[in-house]
Protein backbone atom coordinates (compact mmCIF):
# COMPACT_ATOMS: atom_id res chain seq x y z
CA UNK A 1 0.00 0.00 0.00
CA UNK A 2 1.01 3.65 -0.94
CA UNK A 3 0.63 6.26 1.87
CA UNK A 4 1.74 8.87 -0.76
CA UNK A 5 0.17 10.83 -2.92
CA UNK A 6 -3.68 9.63 -2.00
CA UNK A 7 -6.33 11.42 -3.70
CA UNK A 8 -5.13 12.08 -7.41
CA UNK A 9 -2.39 10.87 -9.51
CA UNK A 10 1.88 12.04 -8.87
CA UNK A 11 2.40 15.73 -10.39
CA UNK A 12 4.45 15.52 -13.66
CA UNK A 13 7.07 17.88 -14.97
CA UNK A 14 5.84 19.71 -17.90
CA UNK A 15 8.85 20.92 -20.46
CA UNK A 16 8.37 23.23 -23.02
CA UNK A 17 10.29 23.38 -26.40
CA UNK A 18 9.98 27.12 -27.39
CA UNK A 19 11.25 28.65 -30.36
CA UNK A 20 11.33 31.58 -33.01
CA UNK A 21 8.26 31.72 -34.67
CA UNK A 22 9.03 32.78 -38.19
CA UNK A 23 8.54 30.57 -40.84
CA UNK A 24 10.54 29.89 -44.10
CA UNK A 25 13.58 29.38 -42.88
CA UNK A 26 14.36 30.42 -39.04
CA UNK A 27 11.70 28.01 -37.17
CA UNK A 28 12.62 24.95 -39.19
CA UNK A 29 16.13 25.17 -38.62
CA UNK A 30 15.71 24.79 -35.48
CA UNK A 31 12.97 22.36 -34.69
CA UNK A 32 15.01 19.50 -34.22
CA UNK A 33 17.14 20.71 -31.65
CA UNK A 34 15.14 22.32 -29.77
CA UNK A 35 12.76 19.29 -29.52
CA UNK A 36 16.02 17.45 -28.73
CA UNK A 37 16.21 19.63 -26.01
CA UNK A 38 13.19 19.34 -24.48
CA UNK A 39 13.29 15.17 -24.62
CA UNK A 40 17.28 15.55 -22.71
CA UNK A 41 15.47 17.35 -20.09
CA UNK A 42 13.03 14.74 -19.50
CA UNK A 43 15.30 12.07 -19.92
CA UNK A 44 17.29 13.53 -17.34
CA UNK A 45 15.14 14.39 -14.93
CA UNK A 46 13.24 10.75 -15.32
CA UNK A 47 16.47 8.74 -14.89
CA UNK A 48 17.36 11.22 -11.85
CA UNK A 49 14.34 11.74 -10.11
CA UNK A 50 11.89 9.15 -7.99
CA UNK A 51 8.61 10.06 -6.67
CA UNK A 52 7.99 9.18 -2.55
CA UNK A 53 6.97 6.14 -3.91
CA UNK A 54 9.66 4.85 -5.72
CA UNK A 55 8.81 5.60 -9.25
CA UNK A 56 10.61 7.36 -11.86
CA UNK A 57 9.37 10.96 -12.01
CA UNK A 58 7.31 11.76 -15.33
CA UNK A 59 7.96 14.47 -17.70
CA UNK A 60 5.58 15.84 -20.33
CA UNK A 61 6.44 16.99 -23.46
CA UNK A 62 4.07 19.54 -25.13
CA UNK A 63 3.54 18.25 -28.86
CA UNK A 64 4.79 21.00 -30.23
CA UNK A 65 7.44 23.61 -30.03
CA UNK A 66 5.79 26.65 -28.74
CA UNK A 67 6.40 29.83 -31.23
CA UNK A 68 3.29 31.61 -30.21
CA UNK A 69 0.54 31.84 -27.94
CA UNK A 70 -1.79 29.56 -29.91
CA UNK A 71 0.74 26.64 -29.03
CA UNK A 72 1.31 27.89 -25.79
CA UNK A 73 -2.49 27.37 -25.28
CA UNK A 74 -2.43 23.90 -26.34
CA UNK A 75 0.50 22.72 -23.90
CA UNK A 76 -1.26 24.57 -21.45
CA UNK A 77 -3.97 22.71 -22.21
CA UNK A 78 -1.83 19.14 -22.70
CA UNK A 79 -0.71 20.18 -19.00
CA UNK A 80 -3.82 20.18 -17.95
CA UNK A 81 -5.11 17.10 -18.60
CA UNK A 82 -1.41 15.58 -17.47
CA UNK A 83 -1.38 16.51 -13.88
CA UNK A 84 1.35 19.05 -14.52
CA UNK A 85 2.81 20.62 -11.50
CA UNK A 86 5.53 22.35 -12.38
CA UNK A 87 6.78 23.63 -15.91
CA UNK A 88 10.19 23.95 -17.13
CA UNK A 89 10.77 25.61 -20.81
CA UNK A 90 13.65 24.95 -22.37
CA UNK A 91 15.15 27.05 -25.90
CA UNK A 92 18.57 27.16 -27.99
CA UNK A 93 17.22 31.02 -29.80
CA UNK A 94 15.45 33.97 -29.64
CA UNK A 95 11.49 33.29 -29.13
CA UNK A 96 8.85 36.32 -28.01
CA UNK A 97 8.82 36.56 -24.41
CA UNK A 98 5.95 37.04 -23.21
CA UNK A 99 3.77 35.34 -26.26
CA UNK A 100 5.52 32.09 -25.52
CA UNK A 101 5.90 32.38 -21.67
CA UNK A 102 4.10 29.98 -19.11
CA UNK A 103 1.71 32.30 -17.13
CA UNK A 104 0.75 30.13 -14.91
CA UNK A 105 1.21 31.71 -11.59
CA UNK A 106 0.54 28.73 -9.23
CA UNK A 107 2.73 26.53 -10.88
CA UNK A 108 6.36 26.96 -10.19
CA UNK A 109 8.01 27.57 -13.59
CA UNK A 110 12.03 27.70 -14.78
CA UNK A 111 13.43 29.07 -18.10
CA UNK A 112 16.85 26.87 -19.70
CA UNK A 113 18.22 29.29 -22.20
CA UNK A 114 21.00 27.18 -24.39
CA UNK A 115 24.30 29.53 -23.64
CA UNK A 116 25.05 29.65 -27.63
CA UNK A 117 26.41 32.09 -30.16
CA UNK A 118 24.83 30.31 -33.02
CA UNK A 119 21.27 31.45 -31.94
CA UNK A 120 20.65 33.98 -28.50
CA UNK A 121 19.19 31.55 -26.18
CA UNK A 122 20.58 33.72 -23.46
CA UNK A 123 18.57 36.39 -25.23
CA UNK A 124 15.11 35.16 -24.66
CA UNK A 125 16.49 33.86 -21.20
CA UNK A 126 16.60 37.43 -20.49
CA UNK A 127 13.75 38.85 -22.34
CA UNK A 128 11.31 36.28 -21.05
CA UNK A 129 12.68 36.76 -17.32
CA UNK A 130 12.09 40.19 -17.50
CA UNK A 131 8.09 39.84 -19.00
CA UNK A 132 7.80 37.20 -15.89
CA UNK A 133 8.79 39.86 -13.65
CA UNK A 134 6.71 42.82 -15.56
CA UNK A 135 3.87 40.65 -14.76
CA UNK A 136 4.39 39.10 -11.20
CA UNK A 137 4.88 35.44 -11.81
CA UNK A 138 8.30 34.70 -10.55
CA UNK A 139 10.51 32.25 -13.00
CA UNK A 140 13.85 30.07 -12.09
CA UNK A 141 16.34 30.99 -14.85
CA UNK A 142 18.77 28.92 -15.77
CA UNK A 143 22.08 30.00 -17.78
CA UNK A 144 24.69 27.50 -18.27
CA UNK A 145 28.40 28.99 -17.57
CA UNK A 146 30.06 27.79 -20.31
CA UNK A 147 29.14 28.31 -24.37
CA UNK A 148 28.34 25.47 -26.00
CA UNK A 149 28.34 24.84 -29.97
CA UNK A 150 24.71 24.35 -31.19
CA UNK A 151 25.33 20.55 -31.95
CA UNK A 152 26.23 19.90 -28.75
CA UNK A 153 23.09 17.99 -26.98
CA UNK A 154 24.61 17.39 -23.76
CA UNK A 155 23.23 19.08 -20.72
CA UNK A 156 26.35 20.84 -18.90
CA UNK A 157 27.01 19.64 -14.88
CA UNK A 158 25.76 23.50 -13.57
CA UNK A 159 22.55 23.09 -15.67
CA UNK A 160 22.34 19.74 -14.47
CA UNK A 161 22.08 21.05 -10.68
CA UNK A 162 20.00 23.56 -11.09
CA UNK A 163 17.42 20.99 -12.93
CA UNK A 164 17.42 18.96 -10.47
CA UNK A 165 17.48 21.74 -7.43
CA UNK A 166 14.24 23.06 -9.20
CA UNK A 167 12.71 19.63 -9.78
CA UNK A 168 12.84 18.57 -6.83
CA UNK A 169 11.51 21.72 -4.88
CA UNK A 170 8.86 21.92 -7.78
CA UNK A 171 7.68 18.61 -7.22
CA UNK A 172 7.63 19.03 -3.35
CA UNK A 173 5.14 22.16 -3.78
CA UNK A 174 3.01 19.88 -6.00
CA UNK A 175 3.03 16.76 -4.04
CA UNK A 176 1.93 18.92 -1.01
CA UNK A 177 -1.27 20.30 -2.82
CA UNK A 178 -4.72 19.44 -2.57
CA UNK A 179 -3.70 16.99 0.48
CA UNK A 180 -4.02 17.57 3.67
CA UNK A 181 -2.91 17.59 7.35
CA UNK A 182 -4.37 15.48 10.35
CA UNK A 183 -4.83 16.92 13.55
CA UNK A 184 -5.05 14.02 16.04
CA UNK A 185 -6.32 15.87 19.38
CA UNK A 186 -5.67 19.46 19.86
CA UNK A 187 -2.68 21.86 21.21
CA UNK A 188 -0.09 19.71 23.48
CA UNK A 189 1.19 21.46 26.63
CA UNK A 190 0.83 24.73 25.24
CA UNK A 191 2.96 24.43 22.27
CA UNK A 192 1.97 27.14 19.71
CA UNK A 193 3.39 25.10 16.49
CA UNK A 194 0.44 22.26 17.98
CA UNK A 195 -2.14 25.59 17.21
CA UNK A 196 -2.88 24.50 13.68
CA UNK A 197 -2.98 27.71 11.54
CA UNK A 198 -5.50 26.83 8.45
CA UNK A 199 -4.09 30.11 6.83
CA UNK A 200 -0.63 28.55 6.57
CA UNK A 201 -1.68 25.22 5.15
CA UNK A 202 -4.16 27.02 2.84
CA UNK A 203 -2.59 29.95 1.27
CA UNK A 204 1.31 28.78 1.58
CA UNK A 205 0.93 25.53 0.89
CA UNK A 206 -2.35 24.71 -0.64
CA UNK A 207 -3.12 21.74 1.74
CA UNK A 208 -6.51 21.19 3.94
CA UNK A 209 -6.75 21.07 7.55
CA UNK A 210 -8.44 17.68 9.03
CA UNK A 211 -9.32 17.55 12.88
CA UNK A 212 -10.06 14.46 14.97
CA UNK A 213 -10.42 14.53 18.97
CA UNK A 214 -8.32 11.70 20.52
CA UNK A 215 -11.73 9.74 21.67
CA UNK A 216 -11.29 8.70 18.45
CA UNK A 217 -8.56 6.05 19.50
CA UNK A 218 -10.81 5.52 21.96
CA UNK A 219 -13.90 4.51 19.95
CA UNK A 220 -12.02 2.42 17.28
CA UNK A 221 -10.07 -0.06 20.09
CA UNK A 222 -13.17 -0.61 22.24
CA UNK A 223 -15.36 -0.89 19.14
CA UNK A 224 -12.61 -3.17 17.52
CA UNK A 225 -12.64 -0.58 14.42
CA UNK A 226 -9.26 -1.65 12.93
CA UNK A 227 -8.20 -4.93 10.89
CA UNK A 228 -7.42 -7.43 13.50
CA UNK A 229 -5.70 -10.06 11.24
CA UNK A 230 -3.17 -6.61 10.65
CA UNK A 231 -3.20 -6.58 14.66
CA UNK A 232 -1.66 -10.31 14.90
CA UNK A 233 0.75 -9.92 12.14
CA UNK A 234 2.16 -6.52 13.48
CA UNK A 235 1.54 -8.01 17.03
CA UNK A 236 3.64 -11.30 16.25
CA UNK A 237 6.78 -9.09 14.30
CA UNK A 238 7.14 -6.86 17.34
CA UNK A 239 7.12 -9.67 19.55
CA UNK A 240 9.75 -10.84 17.66
CA UNK A 241 11.47 -7.94 16.25
CA UNK A 242 11.39 -5.26 18.77
CA UNK A 243 13.43 -5.23 22.14
CA UNK A 244 12.56 -4.16 25.59
CA UNK A 245 14.71 -2.04 27.60
CA UNK A 246 14.74 -1.72 30.84
CA UNK A 247 12.67 0.64 33.22
CA UNK A 248 13.91 3.81 34.33
CA UNK A 249 10.81 4.16 37.19
CA UNK A 250 11.44 4.02 40.68
CA UNK A 251 9.56 0.42 42.07
CA UNK A 252 6.66 2.25 43.10
CA UNK A 253 5.71 4.23 40.01
CA UNK A 254 6.66 1.04 37.17
CA UNK A 255 3.57 -0.55 35.46
CA UNK A 256 2.67 -4.27 35.88
CA UNK A 257 3.92 -6.27 33.56
CA UNK A 258 0.16 -7.10 32.61
CA UNK A 259 -0.10 -3.66 31.99
CA UNK A 260 2.96 -3.12 30.16
CA UNK A 261 1.77 -5.92 27.76
CA UNK A 262 -2.06 -4.38 27.29
CA UNK A 263 0.17 -0.77 26.95
CA UNK A 264 2.11 -2.42 23.96
CA UNK A 265 -0.86 -4.21 22.54
CA UNK A 266 -2.34 -0.55 22.76
CA UNK A 267 0.16 0.87 20.73
CA UNK A 268 0.13 -1.26 17.95
CA UNK A 269 -3.80 -0.54 17.61
CA UNK A 270 -3.14 3.32 17.65
CA UNK A 271 -0.44 2.32 15.44
CA UNK A 272 -2.80 0.81 12.78
CA UNK A 273 -5.56 3.02 13.55
CA UNK A 274 -3.66 6.48 12.79
CA UNK A 275 -2.39 4.78 9.52
CA UNK A 276 -6.21 4.27 8.67
CA UNK A 277 -7.08 8.14 9.88
CA UNK A 278 -4.36 9.11 7.61
CA UNK A 279 -4.83 7.06 4.06
CA UNK A 280 -7.69 4.80 5.06
CA UNK A 281 -8.09 1.36 4.62
CA UNK A 282 -10.61 -0.75 2.46
CA UNK A 283 -10.68 -3.70 4.94
CA UNK A 284 -12.47 -1.58 6.96
CA UNK A 285 -14.99 -0.99 4.60
CA UNK A 286 -15.17 -5.19 4.26
CA UNK A 287 -15.68 -4.54 8.04
CA UNK A 288 -18.85 -2.68 7.45
CA UNK A 289 -17.53 0.70 8.07
CA UNK A 290 -17.21 2.22 4.77
CA UNK A 291 -16.45 5.95 6.00
CA UNK A 292 -13.62 4.90 8.28
CA UNK A 293 -12.54 3.04 5.13
CA UNK A 294 -11.64 6.18 3.30
CA UNK A 295 -9.42 8.22 5.62
CA UNK A 296 -8.96 11.49 5.57
CA UNK A 297 -6.32 11.82 2.41
CA UNK A 298 -3.61 13.58 4.56
CA UNK A 299 0.12 13.28 3.71
CA UNK A 300 0.95 14.38 7.55
CA UNK A 301 -0.69 14.07 11.00
CA UNK A 302 0.27 15.27 14.67
CA UNK A 303 -0.82 13.95 17.77
CA UNK A 304 -1.40 15.61 20.57
CA UNK A 305 -1.09 12.86 23.18
CA UNK A 306 0.35 15.11 26.22
CA UNK A 307 -1.71 15.38 28.27
CA UNK A 308 -5.38 14.45 28.31
CA UNK A 309 -3.97 11.41 26.23
CA UNK A 310 -0.71 10.24 27.93
CA UNK A 311 -2.24 11.47 31.43
CA UNK A 312 -4.44 8.27 31.26
CA UNK A 313 -3.90 5.71 28.05
CA UNK A 314 0.16 4.49 26.73
CA UNK A 315 1.72 7.11 25.23
CA UNK A 316 2.10 7.99 21.17
CA UNK A 317 6.32 7.40 21.24
CA UNK A 318 5.50 3.89 19.56
CA UNK A 319 3.00 4.78 17.11
CA UNK A 320 5.17 7.70 15.94
CA UNK A 321 8.69 6.18 15.79
CA UNK A 322 6.72 3.00 13.86
CA UNK A 323 5.54 5.30 11.05
CA UNK A 324 7.94 7.80 10.48
CA UNK A 325 10.51 4.81 9.82
CA UNK A 326 10.85 3.42 6.52
CA UNK A 327 9.69 0.03 7.50
CA UNK A 328 6.92 -2.05 9.86
CA UNK A 329 5.35 -5.51 9.84
CA UNK A 330 4.32 -4.92 6.74
CA UNK A 331 7.88 -4.90 4.87
CA UNK A 332 10.14 -1.75 4.18
CA UNK A 333 7.99 0.86 2.86
CA UNK A 334 7.71 5.07 2.33
CA UNK A 335 7.89 6.18 5.87
CA UNK A 336 4.42 8.37 7.05
CA UNK A 337 4.89 11.57 8.63
CA UNK A 338 3.66 11.94 11.96
CA UNK A 339 4.62 15.09 14.29
CA UNK A 340 4.90 14.44 18.32
CA UNK A 341 2.83 16.83 19.97
CA UNK A 342 1.11 17.66 17.41
CA UNK A 343 3.50 20.06 16.18
CA UNK A 344 2.21 20.75 12.93
CA UNK A 345 4.96 23.41 12.18
CA UNK A 346 7.68 20.61 12.77
CA UNK A 347 5.22 18.41 10.51
CA UNK A 348 5.47 21.05 7.52
CA UNK A 349 8.93 21.09 8.07
CA UNK A 350 9.38 17.34 8.15
CA UNK A 351 7.07 16.91 4.56
CA UNK A 352 9.81 19.36 3.60
CA UNK A 353 12.89 17.33 4.33
CA UNK A 354 10.80 14.27 3.10
CA UNK A 355 9.43 15.17 -0.22
CA UNK A 356 12.81 16.59 -1.03
CA UNK A 357 14.63 13.73 -0.47
CA UNK A 358 12.24 10.37 -0.16
CA UNK A 359 14.34 9.49 3.54
CA UNK A 360 12.31 9.17 6.53
CA UNK A 361 12.74 12.16 9.11
CA UNK A 362 14.14 12.48 12.58
CA UNK A 363 11.68 14.76 15.27
CA UNK A 364 13.33 16.37 17.96
CA UNK A 365 13.14 18.70 20.64
CA UNK A 366 16.47 21.11 20.44
CA UNK A 367 17.45 20.60 23.73
CA UNK A 368 20.59 21.67 25.01
CA UNK A 369 23.56 23.59 23.95
CA UNK A 370 26.69 21.50 25.42
CA UNK A 371 29.75 23.91 25.89
CA UNK A 372 33.07 22.49 25.39
CA UNK A 373 33.39 23.99 28.91
CA UNK A 374 30.42 22.91 30.34
CA UNK A 375 31.13 19.38 29.03
CA UNK A 376 34.85 19.18 30.83
CA UNK A 377 32.92 20.78 33.93
CA UNK A 378 30.37 17.54 34.35
CA UNK A 379 32.38 14.94 32.44
CA UNK A 380 36.08 15.88 33.04
CA UNK A 381 36.36 15.41 29.13
CA UNK A 382 37.84 17.80 26.85
CA UNK A 383 35.41 17.52 23.53
CA UNK A 384 37.93 18.05 20.41
CA UNK A 385 37.43 16.95 16.49
CA UNK A 386 33.77 17.94 15.27
CA UNK A 387 32.68 18.32 18.74
CA UNK A 388 35.65 20.87 19.71
CA UNK A 389 33.12 23.84 19.82
CA UNK A 390 30.15 22.12 21.34
CA UNK A 391 27.04 20.04 20.43
CA UNK A 392 23.15 20.69 20.23
CA UNK A 393 21.68 17.56 22.25
CA UNK A 394 18.42 16.40 19.57
CA UNK A 395 16.16 14.46 21.94
CA UNK A 396 12.32 13.88 22.12
CA UNK A 397 9.97 11.21 23.02
CA UNK A 398 8.35 10.18 19.60
CA UNK A 399 8.35 10.91 16.31
CA UNK A 400 12.37 10.19 15.84
CA UNK A 401 12.29 7.75 12.88
CA UNK A 402 14.31 4.37 13.59
CA UNK A 403 16.27 5.17 10.66
CA UNK A 404 17.93 7.87 12.97
CA UNK A 405 20.34 5.38 14.10
CA UNK A 406 22.20 5.15 11.28
CA UNK A 407 22.45 1.74 10.99
CA UNK A 408 22.07 2.36 7.33
CA UNK A 409 24.52 2.58 5.03
CA UNK A 410 26.52 2.52 2.04
CA UNK A 411 30.37 2.64 1.25
CA UNK A 412 30.57 1.66 4.93
CA UNK A 413 29.44 4.97 6.67
CA UNK A 414 25.99 5.94 8.18
CA UNK A 415 23.18 7.56 5.99
CA UNK A 416 19.14 7.02 6.12
CA UNK A 417 17.76 6.25 2.60
CA UNK A 418 14.99 6.18 0.40
CA UNK A 419 12.95 3.14 1.34
CA UNK A 420 13.53 1.54 -1.95
CA UNK A 421 17.71 1.47 -1.19
CA UNK A 422 17.04 -0.28 2.36
CA UNK A 423 17.97 -3.59 2.73
CA UNK A 424 16.05 -6.01 5.25
CA UNK A 425 19.52 -6.89 7.11
CA UNK A 426 19.58 -2.69 7.72
CA UNK A 427 16.22 -3.13 8.78
CA UNK A 428 17.46 -5.37 11.12
CA UNK A 429 19.98 -3.15 12.27
CA UNK A 430 18.04 -0.13 13.23
CA UNK A 431 15.66 -2.45 15.55
CA UNK A 432 18.47 -4.04 17.37
CA UNK A 433 19.80 -0.61 17.67
CA UNK A 434 16.59 0.20 19.52
CA UNK A 435 15.34 -0.09 22.11
CA UNK A 436 11.53 0.21 23.61
CA UNK A 437 11.84 1.46 27.14
CA UNK A 438 8.68 1.08 29.42
CA UNK A 439 7.77 5.41 29.25
CA UNK A 440 9.12 7.40 32.27
CA UNK A 441 5.40 7.24 34.00
CA UNK A 442 6.38 10.51 35.72
CA UNK A 443 6.00 12.27 32.31
CA UNK A 444 3.45 9.77 30.64
CA UNK A 445 1.41 8.31 33.41
CA UNK A 446 -0.53 5.72 31.55
CA UNK A 447 2.46 4.69 30.57
CA UNK A 448 3.74 3.24 26.75
CA UNK A 449 6.73 2.48 25.11
CA UNK A 450 9.75 5.18 24.11
CA UNK A 451 12.51 4.78 21.72
CA UNK A 452 15.99 4.45 23.13
CA UNK A 453 18.92 4.94 20.55
CA UNK A 454 21.53 6.65 19.65
CA UNK A 455 22.63 8.58 16.21
CA UNK A 456 25.90 7.01 14.69
CA UNK A 457 27.87 10.02 14.50
CA UNK A 458 29.66 11.33 10.53
CA UNK A 459 26.03 11.84 9.20
CA UNK A 460 26.08 15.04 6.82
CA UNK A 461 22.25 16.26 8.23
CA UNK A 462 20.14 19.14 7.79
CA UNK A 463 17.92 20.67 10.94
CA UNK A 464 15.30 22.87 9.56
CA UNK A 465 11.91 24.81 11.09
CA UNK A 466 9.07 26.53 10.51
CA UNK A 467 8.04 29.27 12.29
CA UNK A 468 5.32 31.61 12.54
CA UNK A 469 5.10 34.96 12.97
CA UNK A 470 2.15 37.43 13.79
CA UNK A 471 2.31 39.33 10.59
CA UNK A 472 5.05 38.24 8.94
CA UNK A 473 3.61 34.85 8.54
CA UNK A 474 5.81 31.69 8.33
CA UNK A 475 9.68 31.73 7.99
CA UNK A 476 11.87 29.01 7.94
CA UNK A 477 15.20 28.33 9.34
CA UNK A 478 17.84 26.38 8.96
CA UNK A 479 21.76 24.52 9.74
CA UNK A 480 23.15 22.04 7.63
CA UNK A 481 26.26 19.88 9.97
CA UNK A 482 26.79 16.62 11.30
CA UNK A 483 25.76 14.23 13.99
CA UNK A 484 28.77 13.37 15.81
CA UNK A 485 29.95 10.24 18.26
CA UNK A 486 30.86 11.04 21.62
CA UNK A 487 32.89 9.22 23.91
CA UNK A 488 30.60 6.66 25.58
CA UNK A 489 31.41 7.65 28.89
CA UNK A 490 30.71 11.44 28.06
CA UNK A 491 27.44 10.58 26.09
CA UNK A 492 25.95 8.61 29.25
CA UNK A 493 27.16 10.95 31.87
CA UNK A 494 25.27 13.70 29.24
CA UNK A 495 22.36 11.58 28.56
CA UNK A 496 21.33 10.52 32.11
CA UNK A 497 20.87 14.07 33.13
CA UNK A 498 18.36 14.33 31.08
CA UNK A 499 15.11 11.66 29.76
CA UNK A 500 17.83 8.59 29.22
CA UNK A 501 14.64 6.59 27.54
CA UNK A 502 14.65 8.30 24.57
CA UNK A 503 16.02 8.82 21.02
CA UNK A 504 19.19 11.01 21.06
CA UNK A 505 21.36 12.80 18.48
CA UNK A 506 24.61 14.89 18.72
CA UNK A 507 24.52 17.51 16.71
CA UNK A 508 27.08 19.88 15.20
CA UNK A 509 26.31 22.95 12.70
CA UNK A 510 28.89 23.75 10.02
CA UNK A 511 30.22 26.81 11.22
CA UNK A 512 30.43 30.03 8.45
CA UNK A 513 31.92 32.32 11.49
CA UNK A 514 29.17 34.59 10.71
CA UNK A 515 25.84 35.83 12.18
CA UNK A 516 23.87 32.91 13.56
CA UNK A 517 26.36 30.59 12.28
CA UNK A 518 29.30 32.47 14.54
CA UNK A 519 29.47 29.45 17.07
CA UNK A 520 27.49 26.38 17.58
CA UNK A 521 25.76 28.22 20.60
CA UNK A 522 24.43 31.07 18.70
CA UNK A 523 22.90 28.75 16.09
CA UNK A 524 20.95 27.01 19.40
CA UNK A 525 20.34 30.90 20.50
CA UNK A 526 18.88 31.42 17.37
CA UNK A 527 16.55 28.36 16.78
CA UNK A 528 12.98 29.78 16.70
CA UNK A 529 11.15 27.03 18.99
CA UNK A 530 11.47 23.85 20.74
CA UNK A 531 11.72 21.44 17.91
CA UNK A 532 13.73 20.66 14.66
CA UNK A 533 12.85 18.30 11.99
CA UNK A 534 16.42 16.51 10.68
CA UNK A 535 16.50 15.27 7.46
CA UNK A 536 19.81 13.25 5.59
CA UNK A 537 22.35 15.14 3.65
CA UNK A 538 23.35 18.80 3.18
CA UNK A 539 19.56 20.01 2.02
CA UNK A 540 19.53 23.92 2.60
CA UNK A 541 19.82 24.86 -0.76
CA UNK A 542 16.96 22.62 -2.19
CA UNK A 543 15.14 23.86 1.51
CA UNK A 544 15.89 27.92 0.03
CA UNK A 545 14.53 26.80 -3.19
CA UNK A 546 11.33 25.46 -2.03
CA UNK A 547 11.05 28.34 0.35
CA UNK A 548 11.32 30.12 -2.20
CA UNK A 549 8.75 28.43 -4.26
CA UNK A 550 5.98 28.92 -1.55
CA UNK A 551 7.16 32.43 -0.90
CA UNK A 552 8.49 31.41 3.13
CA UNK A 553 11.11 34.27 3.65
CA UNK A 554 14.34 32.55 5.52
CA UNK A 555 16.34 33.83 8.11
CA UNK A 556 18.84 31.63 8.92
CA UNK A 557 20.78 29.40 6.94
CA UNK A 558 24.52 28.19 6.38
CA UNK A 559 24.73 27.58 2.44
CA UNK A 560 27.19 28.98 0.81
CA UNK A 561 26.04 31.43 -1.56
CA UNK A 562 26.89 30.05 -4.80
CA UNK A 563 24.39 27.24 -3.89
CA UNK A 564 21.25 29.39 -3.89
CA UNK A 565 19.15 28.91 -6.35
CA UNK A 566 16.04 31.79 -6.18
CA UNK A 567 13.62 33.06 -8.26
CA UNK A 568 15.29 35.57 -11.29
CA UNK A 569 12.85 38.33 -9.32
CA UNK A 570 14.51 38.15 -6.49
CA UNK A 571 17.72 39.98 -7.56
CA UNK A 572 15.63 42.75 -8.48
CA UNK A 573 15.32 42.72 -4.14
CA UNK A 574 18.72 43.62 -3.69
CA UNK A 575 21.98 41.61 -5.02
CA UNK A 576 24.34 42.43 -1.77
CA UNK A 577 21.50 42.26 1.15
CA UNK A 578 20.32 38.61 -0.08
CA UNK A 579 18.46 37.84 2.96
CA UNK A 580 16.49 41.41 3.24
CA UNK A 581 15.82 40.95 -0.85
CA UNK A 582 14.00 37.26 -0.02
CA UNK A 583 12.21 38.70 2.67
CA UNK A 584 10.84 41.89 0.11
CA UNK A 585 10.43 39.39 -2.28
CA UNK A 586 8.41 36.77 -0.60
CA UNK A 587 6.05 39.80 1.08
CA UNK A 588 5.66 41.45 -2.69
CA UNK A 589 4.26 37.92 -4.44
CA UNK A 590 2.64 37.11 -1.50
CA UNK A 591 1.51 33.19 -0.24
CA UNK A 592 1.51 30.82 -3.15
CA UNK A 593 -2.23 30.08 -3.13
CA UNK A 594 -3.65 33.54 -1.92
C1 LIG B 1 7.83 14.73 28.38
C2 LIG B 1 7.96 16.16 28.10
O1 LIG B 1 6.73 16.76 28.30
C3 LIG B 1 8.48 16.44 26.71
O2 LIG B 1 7.64 15.86 25.79
C4 LIG B 1 8.70 17.90 26.48
O3 LIG B 1 9.89 18.26 27.06
C5 LIG B 1 8.79 18.25 25.04
O4 LIG B 1 9.12 17.45 24.22
C6 LIG B 1 8.48 19.65 24.65
O5 LIG B 1 8.63 19.89 23.31
MN1 LIG C 1 8.97 18.11 22.13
Amino acid sequence: MSNKRLIGSMPKIGIRPTIDGRRKGVRESLEEKTMNMAKAVAQFLSENLRYNNGDSVECVIADTCIGGVKEAAEAKEKFEKESVGLTITVTPCWCYGSETMDMNPRRPNAVWGFNGTERPGAVYLAAVLAAHNQKGIPAFGIYGRDVQDIEDHSIPADVQEKLLRFAKAGLTVAMLKDTSYLSMGSVSMGIAGSMVNEELFQDYLGMRNEYIDMSEFTRRIEEKIYDEQEFEKAYKWVKEKCVIGSDINSAENQRTEEQKEEDLQMNIKMTIITKDLMEGNPRLAELGYEEEAMGRNAIASGFQGQRQWTDHFPNGDFMEAILNSSFDWNGIRAPYIVATENDALNAITMLFGHLLTNTAQVFADVRTYWSPDAIKRVTGYEVNGQAENGVIHLLNSGAAALDGTGEQSLDGKPVMKPFWDITAEEVEKCLNATKWRPANTEYFRGGGFSSNFLTKGGMPVTIARVNLLKGLGPVLQLAEGYTVDLPEKVHEKLNDRTDPTWPTTWFVPNLTGDGAFRDVYTVMNNWGANHCAMSYGHIGADLLTLAAMLRIPVNMHNVSEENIFRPSAWNMFGTKDIEGADYRACATYGPLYS
